[in-house]
C-alpha cells in the first residue's frame, strides 16, 4: 500500500537526537578516537542516507578495551551485589525516561516502525530490571559430605572479563541482555556492537556510565573490521568468556577460536521455526498469533516463524485470513504515521529474500498476496505468503529474515512433527490447537529450546531464551541468565568436629 509521507517525528528531532549520541569509542570509562582515527559510516535503511559517522575500532583499540575490562575486573568482583544491582535499577529507569529518544534511534539506524521500537525499548529496559533483582540471588550452598567427615563449601564466582558481541536486529534488547547478567554477576566487558547498528549500543552506554557505572567495566568497541578486531581478543588468555548473538555461520567460526583457550562460551544463533496450525485450533487466535510470529521487526528475527506447517483442513481459511490481515500492513519509514512494517536491513538482504521467494515460485507455490521488492528508495519488501511450498525447497531450510510466510500443509500428528523437526536450527517453535494435551504432546516431541503454545511471541525477560541443535548453547535472561556469568568454586573442608 502506498502512502502520503506523514511523519510523526521532525527533521530537527532526529538531527537533534543523532547529535546527542557519543560517536566515540568507550574505553575505560571515555569517549575517545580509534587510534587509527577512522570512521565509518551509519546510514537508515529506509532511505540509504548516511545518518552519522562513528570511531572505527581496530586491533589496538581491542586490546585497549581488553586492558581495561582486565584491569577493572578484581575491584568490580568486590563490588557489593546490591550496588552493582542498584546500578542496574537506575539504567533501567534512566533508559525508561528516555526511552523515545531510544526507541527513534532505533528506527533510524535498524528501520523498524516507531511503535515496534518502543516495544523493544519495554523488552530491553526489562533486562535492567530482571537483573538488578537477580544480582543479589547468585548463591551457593554448605552441606555434609554423605559420609558426615567433611563439608561442602560451593560459591558462585563473576567469570571474569567477557566478549560481548551482539547483531543488528534488535539493537537494544540484545546489549541489554547480556550486559545485564554480566553486570549483576560481577564481570567486566568489552561489547562489540553490530556495525549495521551501533548507535544504540553508544547511547546505552552513556546510560550506563550516567547510572554508576565503573570506569572499565563496560568497554564498546564498534568496528567496521569484526573478525579483525575481535580476533586477538578470543585468543588472549585474559579474556574469560564470548557471548555472541548473530548467525549460525558465523557462530560456528567463533566456537572454533575459541576452543583454543577453553572460552566459556554462550551462542544464541539462527533459527527456522515451524508455526504449527492443528485443525482443532481457534484460526482467528492462530492467524493473530501468525501475524507477530512473522511480522514482528520485519520477519528479521531469529524467533521468526520460517515455516508454516498447517493442516491441510484448514489450509485455506488459515491463508485467506492471514492474506487479509497481511494487506493491512503498510509499509513505509518507521517514522511514518501509517508505517506498520519497515524496510529489510540492506540491499544484500533484500535480494536475498526475493532470491528465496523466486526459488519457491518456480518450485510450484503460489503468491497469496506479495511476492516482490517495494519500488522506490530503501530496502522495503512487500508482506508476502506463499501456497503450495513443497518440501525441500530452499526456503523451509534457510532462514527468511523478511516477512515472507511459506505455507505448507499436513495430514497428521506425527506428519507435523517430523515437518517441524526436519531442521538443523531448534530455537523455538509455535503450536496452535485448543487440544492441552496435544499442546503438551508437542512440547516433549519438538526438538527445540522455547515452544510459543497458542502464543506468537515467546520473548520475556524472566524467561531462558535460547536454542538447542544449531540454534546455539546457553540461556539468556530467566534464572538461568546469570549463571553464564558466574562459575562455581568448592572449597572442601576438613570435619569441624575432628580432633
Ligand atoms: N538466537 C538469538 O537469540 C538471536 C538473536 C538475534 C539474532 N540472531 C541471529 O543473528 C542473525 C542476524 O544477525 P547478523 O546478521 O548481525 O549476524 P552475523 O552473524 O552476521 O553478525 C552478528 C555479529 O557478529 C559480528 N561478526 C561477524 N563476523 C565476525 C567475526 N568473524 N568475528 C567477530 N564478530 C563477527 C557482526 O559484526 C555482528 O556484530 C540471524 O541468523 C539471527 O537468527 C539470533
Ligand atoms: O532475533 C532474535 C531475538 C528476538 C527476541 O529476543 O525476541
Amino acid at each position: 500500500m502506498t502512502v502520503t509521507a506523514q511523519p510523526i517525528v521532525t527533521a530537527e528531532r532526529e538531527s537533534a537526537l543523532l547529535a546527542s549520541v557519543p560517536t566515540g569509542l568507550l574505553i575505560n570509562g571515555r569517549w575517545q578516537p580509534a587510534a587509527s582515527g577512522k570512521t565509518f559510516n551509519v546510514e537508515d535503511p529506509s532511505t540509504g542516507k548516511v545518518l552519522l559517522s562513528i570511531a572505527d575500532a581496530g586491533p589496538v583499540d581491542g586490546a585497549a578495551a581488553l586492558d581495561a575490562a582486565a584491569a577493572a575486573q578484581e575491584s568490580w568482583a568486590k563490588v557489593p551485589p546490591r550496588e552493582r544491582g542498584e546500578i542496574l535499577r537506575r539504567a533501567f529507569e534512566l533508559v525508561t525516561a528516555r526511552a523515545e529518544d531510544f526507541a527513534l534511534l532505533m528506527t533510524l539506524e535498524m528501520g523498524k516502525p516507531l511503535a515496534e521500537a518502543r516495544g523493544e525499548v519495554s523488552y530491553g529496559a526489562e533486562f535492567l530490571r530482571w537483573f538488578s533483582e537477580e544480582a543479589v540471588r547468585a548463591f551457593g550452598r554448605y552441606s555434609m559430605s554423605p559420609d558426615g567427615k567433611s563439608r561442602l563449601l560451593v560459591t558462585k564466582k563473576p567469570v571474569g572479563p567477557c566478549l560481548l558481541i551482539t547483531p543488528w536486529n534488535f539493537p537494544l534488547a540484545m546489549a541489554t541482555r547480556k550486559v545485564a547478567p554480566a553486570v549483576a554477576a560481577g564481570c567486566t566487558m568489552v561489547l562489540k556492537s553490530a556495525n549495521l547498528t551501533p548507535l544504540t549500543s553508544q547511547l546505552f552506554a552513556a546510560v550506563m556510565l550516567e547510572a554508576g557505572l565503573p570506569a572499565g567495566v563496560l568497554n564498546v568497541i564498534p568496528t567496521s573490521t569484526a573478525g579483525a578486531t575481535t580476533g586477538p581478543l578470543i585468543k588472549d588468555s585474559r579474556l574469560r568468556k564470548l557471548s555472541f548473538t548473530g548467525s549460525t555461520e558465523v557462530g560456528r567460526r567463533l566456537l572454533a577460536d575459541a576452543s583454543e583457550n577453553v572460552l566459556r562460551t554462550s551462542m544464541e544463533l539462527g533459527g527456522n521455526a515451524p508455526f504449527v496450525v492443528f485443525e482443532d485450533a481457534d484460526v482467528d487466535a492462530a492467524v493473530a498469533g501468525a501475524m507477530l510470529a512473522k511480522l514482528r521487526n520485519m520477519g528479521e528475527a531469529c524467533t521468526a516463524a520460517n515455516r508454516f506447517i498447517v493442516h491441510e483442513s484448514v489450509a485455506d481459511e488459515f491463508a485467506e485470513k492471514f492474506a487479509a490481515k497481511m494487506a493491512d500492513m503498510t509499509t513505509a519509514r518507521g517514522t511514518e504515521a501509517a508505517s506498520k512494517v519497515g524496510p529489510l536491513i540492506d540491499a544484500k538482504s533484500r535480494d536475498k529474500v526475493h532470491e528465496l521467494v523466486s526459488d519457491a515460485v518456480s518450485a510450484g507455490a503460489v503468491a497469496v498476496i506479495g511476492g516482490a521488492a517495494v519500488e522506490g528508495p530503501g530496502y522495503f519488501y512487500q508482506p508476502t505468503i506463499l501456497k503450495g511450498v513443497t518440501e525441500g525447497t530452499r526456503i523451509l531450510s534457510e532462514e527468511i529474515f523478511g516477512p515472507v510466510a511459506p505455507i505448507i500443509t499436513f495430514s497428521s500428528e506425527d506428519e507435523a512433527v517430523r515437518l517441524a523437526n526436519n531442521t538443523d536450527y531448534g530455537l523455538v517453535a509455535y503450536v496452535f490447537t485448543r487440544d492441552l494435551n496435544r499442546g503438551l504432546r508437542m512440547g516433549e516431541r519438538l526438538e527445540t529450546g522455547m515452544l510459543g503454545l497458542n502464543a506468537g511471541v515467546v520473548s520475556n525477560a524472566a524467561a531462558p531464551f535460547g536454542g538447542v541443535k544449531q540454534s546455539g548453547l546457553g540461556r539468556e535472561g530467566g534464572l538461568e541468565g546469570i549463571e553464564e556469568y558466574l562459575y562455581t568454586q568448592y572449597i572442601g573442608i576438613a570435619d569441624p568436629y575432628a580432633g
